[in-house]
């Protein structure tokens, strides 16, 4: 058979099995319209998807810890895990149909295979980036974290894993979490060493929605598991062994964190963490250049203030940027990290 023939006859077969797709996934929805026209789905309810599976999902109901499987109606697309929804379940409670899609507060992004933008996980309130003392941490990898964060309108906050092994003085790194501080980023030191080692991380988690991203090494898989030790609330988490492979494409799931004070929890709302091998090396992906420029954000009040419309602050008399670096208003190591940043974009 020819070379031509064959892929003729390949194209066939992937024409079929999607028309089968169809036609099934046709059949399930005309299926679900009888059933909720026939009243066999309880009244609608808020939830939130833990995890989906192409189109099906993950829901937790908002009153409840147990998630109930549920598909889609045709017409929605798109959902992601962290998303609010609303459902309705089966009266035999077997499984749901989720109707409607809320609103979202925020969505983080990832290249697909074909380098477009697809969304992984929504309203999340908080990314954490995790840098470690060791490995060291370079200030231009963790203005690079953070000016991906602030591009996703997401509050990034800096974790400082395993400062068991800080020296007594702390020195640079210190000096380096001060100047972040000084920015106005929150900043929380943690080790897994101590039994204490997490409880300013445990302060920060309480009541919100968060990620935790951040170079190899530098401990989000020991932080996760601090978190998370109960091996029943990490069902269907990541293996040992997927983890360290190369498996971007597993879904990201939310887990409700328990708290280690159950007075503190039932006041602020246990913290939820969404978390996927995808979500872990998020990074500085598709930004331009204006982009890169707004993730500064002592940059912010200076932009448009500059000679020349169009400058690119390199060294246009009358850059605004320029001038704060000469008066001490922008950290030199800032503005480095920045022209490095811009520069990676050209080679990219
Ligand atoms: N001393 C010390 N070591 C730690 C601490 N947290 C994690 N480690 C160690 O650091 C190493 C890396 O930790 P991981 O949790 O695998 O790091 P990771 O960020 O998940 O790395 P990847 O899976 O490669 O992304 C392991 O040997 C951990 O035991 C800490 O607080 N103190
Ligand atoms: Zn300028």
């Amino acid at each position: 058979m020819s070379k031509r023939n064959l892929s003729r006859q390949q194209r066939w077969r992937v024409e079929k099995v999607q028309a089968e797709r169809a036609q099934r996934a046709d059949r399930r929805d005309s299926r679900d319209g009888e059933k909720l026209a026939a009243g066999e789905y309880g009244p609608e309810q808020g939830g939130r998807v833990i995890a989906h599976f192409g189109r099906t999902l993950d829901v937790r109901p908002d009153e409840d810890a147990k998630a109930v499987r549920c598909h889609l109606r045709a017409n929605l697309e798109g959902l992601v895990t962290g998303d609010r929804v609303i459902w309705r379940a089966a009266h035999d409670a077997s499984d749901g149909v989720v109707v409607a899609r809320g609103e979202r507060d925020s969505v983080l992004e990832r290249p697909d295979a074909r380098g477009q933008l697809k969304p992984v996980a929504a309203n999340i309130d908080q990314i954490l980036i995790v840098f470690a003392v060791e490995p060291a941490p370079h200030a231009n990898l963790i203005d690079r974290y953070l000016v991906a964060a602030e591009a996703t309108g997401i509050a990034p906050v800096l974790v400082l894993n395993k400062i068991d092994l800080l020296p007594a003085h702390g020195g640079e790194l210190r000096d380096l979490l001060a100047r972040y501080e000084a920015l106005g980023y929150p900043v929380v030191t943690t080790t897994t060493e101590r039994e204490d080692g997490l409880t300013a991380l445990h302060l920060r988690l309480a009541g919100r929605t968060s990620v935790f991203v951040g170079q190899s090494g530098v401990g989000k898989s020991s932080l996760i598991d601090c978190l998370l030790p109960d091996e029943e609330l990490r069902i269907g988490a990541l293996s040992k062994d997927s983890r360290k492979g190369t498996h971007t494409t597993t879904t990201a799931r939310l887990y409700t964190l328990p708290s280690p004070d159950p007075g503190d929890a039932a006041e602020a709302g246990s913290g939820k963490l969404i978390d996927s091998p995808g979500i872990r090396e998020f990074g500085l992906g598709h930004l331009d250049e204006q982009q890169v420029t707004e993730g500064f954000v002592e940059f912010r009040d200076l932009l448009g203030h500059c000679r020349f419309r169009d400058c690119r602050h390199r060294h246009e008399p009358g850059c605004a940027l320029l001038a704060a670096v000469e008066r001490g208003d922008i950290h030199p190591e800032r503005f480095a990290s920045y022209r490095r940043i811009l520069e990676s974009l050209e080679e990219a």
